[in-house]
Formats: structure tokens, sequence, C-alpha cells
């Protein structure tokens, strides 16, 4: 425990209410500002239940080349479905872990010329037949921590000195979630990109981890591990609240190192945004926060954008580029 690198906050704190809730969010003021990436325990959901979705993603992983392609990635326009070691890019380079992602299950809208690009990201999930498990488990957690982090929100929006309210308007639908399961394979090569350096697009990420190191976190001091901590969950700020702050809040940038050889490491990570029709708002922060906030970074090579649709499809065209070419040639030819 003494090995910890980031803070440990304590959501029960929370739900007591009072004096203790007060404590969480002096805590959280702390950690969202200092590192902006924090352990959560006492969320209400069980080792038990954390233990079962990492078991299901290693019988997902462990299905055959031939099941997991049937649910490949690339045949779907809603960026759903299996992608293949080597399959994914952060900054140019092919991340060395094979993964499966869900977002909200819905519909696909009928396209016309004149719907804006991001309204494709609407649509089913793919499902693989030889694990029916899969689809009722993973459906309830999305569901579960979805719950969960608009509690978070809420939070956020105290420590923010914001009405309660300030991001229900984005949400009030539900708010976009994206689940990945993730395994990253062990390499004994130099080739040791998990995934690559990035921040999350979203307003807040939560990892669930299982007993192997990886995950990493850039902070003033360089990067530090974010070594698992069994029941909890690892929570990061995305870009969404580093824009709605102002960059008093920061996203901060994480990556993961692949494992050694012969050990492999199982996460499973939810992505929780604004639902994709909404705009970020821009909050009125008291004057004694405002002076802390310098503006959301600037990037170049990463535009970040206040309608959350333009924002979410900007990362994932970027990521998953087979996707890009097959569903969205017309977008990618212009840019
Ligand atoms: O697997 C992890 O621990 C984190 C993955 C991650 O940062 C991501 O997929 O955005
Ligand atoms: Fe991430």
């Amino acid at each position: 425990m003494s090995q910890l690198n980031l803070p440990v906050l304590d959501l029960s704190l929370w739900y007591a209410k009072g004096e203790s809730r007060q404590r969480f969010l002096q805590q959280l003021a702390v950690a969202a500002r200092d590192v902006g990436f924090f352990y959560l325990t006492g969320h209400g959901l069980t080792l038990e239940q954390q233990q079962h979705i990492l078991q299901l993603a290693k019988q997902f992983f462990a299905l055959s080349d031939a099941e997991k392609q049937a649910v490949q990635m690339v045949q779907s326009a809603h960026f759903r479905g299996y992608t293949r070691l080597g399959g994914e890019l952060t900054q140019g380079q092919a991340d060395q872990r094979e993964q499966f992602d869900i977002m909200n299950e819905q519909k696909a809208l009928t396209i016309t010329p004149t719907m804006p690009a991001w309204q494709r990201l609407i649509g089913p999930n793919q499902w693989p037949t030889a694990l029916p498990e899969l689809q009722p488990a993973l459906l309830q957690w999305q569901q579960q921590l979805s719950d969960l982090t608009v509690t978070l929100l809420t939070a956020f929006a105290q420590v923010l000195q914001q009405p309660d309210n300030a991001f229900a308007d984005t949400v009030k639908d539900g708010p976009y979630s994206h689940m990945k399961l993730i395994r990253y394979p062990g390499t004994a090569t130099a080739q040791n990109q998990g995934v690559g350096a990035h921040k999350d697009p979203g307003y807040l990420t939560l990892v669930l981890q299982d007993q192997q190191s990886g995950l990493e976190v850039l902070t003033d001091n360089g990067w530090v591990g974010a070594a698992p901590l069994p029941g909890a969950f690892v929570v990061n700020i995305g870009e969404l609240l580093e824009l709605a702050s102002n960059g008093y809040l920061k996203a901060t940038m994480h990556r993961v190192v692949s494992p050694p050889a012969g050990i492999e490491r199982l996460s499973c990570a939810f992505f929780m945004a604004a639902q994709l029709d909404a705009t970020v708002p821009l909050l009125a922060l008291p004057a004694e926060l405002a002076a802390q906030a310098k503006g959301p970074a600037s990037d170049p090579t990463n535009p970040l954008f206040y309608q959350v649709g333009e924002n979410v499809l900007k990362g994932r065209l970027r990521s998953h580029t087979d996707v890009a070419k097959k569903h969205y040639s017309s977008l990618i030819a212009v840019d």
C-alpha cells in the first residue's frame, strides 16, 4: 500500500453525507488538481463483480481467431467490436493490445446527406455468439459504471463550486458510455507500447485492472505507475472536464507499458462522456478557481471540440484507421 503513487478516495464518505462528504470533496479537489488521477474505493461494486468482468474478458480473448474476427470492429461503422493486436494506433504507433469495444446499445440512424458525421457513431454493439453470457453481463456493468460516473460528476460539480445540476443537461438522456475489454500480451522486445501516451476524450474514465501493473501516469515528477489496488477503480479526468473547467481540471496523459514476456494484463476501461448531441458547458468558475484556470491545453495535433459527438468521432477516426477508411472515407479524404 505504501507503494501507491496516487491518492485513494473513498466514495462511501460521499454517500455518508454531512462532514464526511465535505472531507471527500476536499480530497477530490486536491486529487483532481494535483494529478488528475486517483484510486476510488467505497463505490459499492464488489471485488467479486469486478473479478467476474475480468474473467469474462479472459474468456472472450481465449475464443478462437475466427470467433473474434466474426465480431471485428472494421465491419461496424459505429466502432463496436473486436480489434486485433496492433490494430489500434496511438500517436501513429500500433498498440500492443487486443480489445473488445461496446458503447450505448442503440439502433443505427438512417444515413442522410445532411446528418452530422458523428451521428453514425450511434448504433448496435456486436456480440460473440460463442460467449452468450457476455452481452447481459457487460450491459449491466455498463449501466452500473454509468451510474457511478454520474455520481462522480455531481461531486466534480461541487468541487468546481457549481450547482449539482451543472452537467445534468448534458447527460439527461444517459451519458455516452464506451467500454473496452483489453488484453495486453507480454513481450520481450523493445516494442512495449501497450497503449501509447494519450488523454481520454470524455468527462471521466474508470479503469478496472487485474493484478498486473503497467498503467502509468505522467506527473510533474515524470511517469509513475498506477499499480493495481484490489477492489478499487483508477479514475481519471478526460478532455471534456478540462474543457468545461477551462483547464482548471486537467486531462492527464497516461499510457500502458506491456507486461514482460509470458505474462498478460487484462483491464476493462469505461469512458463516460456527455451525450453525443450535447455541447460541453463552459462553467463560470468563482474568481479563486478561475485565477488558476489556464485554458484547455492547446495541441495542434489534438484539437478539442465542444460539440461532444465531434470530439468523440475525432478520437475514434484517429485510433481506428481501418474503420475510418472503410466507413468514413469522405471525411478523412477532406481532412
Ligand atoms: O488498460 C488500462 O489500464 C488503461 C487503458 C487506457 O488508458 C485507454 O484505453 O484509454
Ligand atoms: Fe486512456
